[in-house]
């Protein structure tokens, strides 16, 4: 990328379609149309461009204003990145690949994609301070509505045999992705729920809104074990009694409020 890119604004009195034309014909850099105002934009010198509009408007014998400037070319890929920072949850330190690791800390790479899960929102991060307060080595792990796969990702890095599944395919794909990324590895995947398997685990992860928790609150208790973890997040505060009433045969070992966002850590008693 040029560090400088030059800008042609034309302004014609009149004939705007012809001048539209003109520029169409003598040129393939990007033009913008603007309320009756013309914008050619190029990484190269409009010198000549201009010449030949000049000339045009001279035989027309009419009138445009015409301004040329040369301005700075923004990067916006590293605007962007730069703008993307590294969070740091209990033990566990998320970063985008271009930031450096920190030392003492559990790594996980997510860079910024499609799926939801970079660690910032609230509900993300909740999860990840659950997981590190409860889920311990070699447990197995389901994670639903993986996302970015960034809840399975920080299981997989405590020593968990994690499986994940989501609704969405991309998800799926991107997960995959960055289990590499991290250099860590799943047990198996699916596109759909957890009506999908007749699994258990001793932990069972679920961020998504609460309305759908309301509607999976008996499969996600059907894959628990005896003394099974489930953590459950992305419920506004204002639906908590809802959701807490479908899964009021499980002990509840936690809640985390942060902003408006709750999440709660229960514990199994009985095999469903
Ligand atoms: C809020 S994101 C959570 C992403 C990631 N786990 C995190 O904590 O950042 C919710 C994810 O759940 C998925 N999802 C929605 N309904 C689902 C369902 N019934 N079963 C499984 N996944 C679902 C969505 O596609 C989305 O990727």
């Amino acid at each position: 990328m040029s560090k400088y890119y030059y800008e042609l604004t034309l302004k014609p009195d009149a004939n705007y379609e012809l001048f539209l034309d003109l520029v169409n014909a003598i040129t393939t850099d990007a033009i913008e149309e603007l309320d009756g105002i013309l914008i050619i934009r190029s990484e190269e010198e409009l010198d000549d461009l201009m010449f030949g509009i000049k000339e045009f408007i001279k035989a027309l014998n009419t009138k445009c204003q015409i301004t040329y400037e040369k301005k700075e070319n923004i990067d916006w890929i590293k605007q962007y990145q730069q703008s993307v920072k590294a969070v740091e949850v209990g033990n566990f330190y998320i970063r985008p690949s271009w930031e450096e690791k920190k030392d003492g800390k559990i790594d996980i790479i997510i860079n910024p994609a499609l799926s939801f899960g970079s660690g910032h929102h609230e509900t993300t991060s909740s999860c990840i301070e659950a997981i590190d307060e409860f889920v311990t080595t070699n447990k197995t792990v389901l994670d639903v509505g993986t996302g970015s796969g960034i809840l399975a990702i920080a299981a997989a890095k405590k020593g968990c045999i994690v499986d994940i599944c989501d609704t969405d395919e991309v998800c799926v794909i991107d997960t995959k992705a960055n289990f590499e990324l991290n250099g860590v590895t799943f047990n198996d995947s699916w596109i759909g729920s957890t009506n999908k398997t007749a699994k258990k685990y001793d932990v069972v992860i679920a961020n998504i809104v609460a309305d759908v928790l309301v509607m999976i609150a008996s499969d996600l208790k059907k894959c628990l074990n005896e003394n099974g973890i489930l953590i459950i997040s992305g419920i506004l505060d204002k639906h908590i009694n809802r959701v807490l009433s479908k899964f009021n045969d499980l002990e509840q070992i936690k809640l985390i409020h942060k902003n408006e966002w709750m999440s709660v850590v229960f514990k199994n008693k009985k095999e469903f």
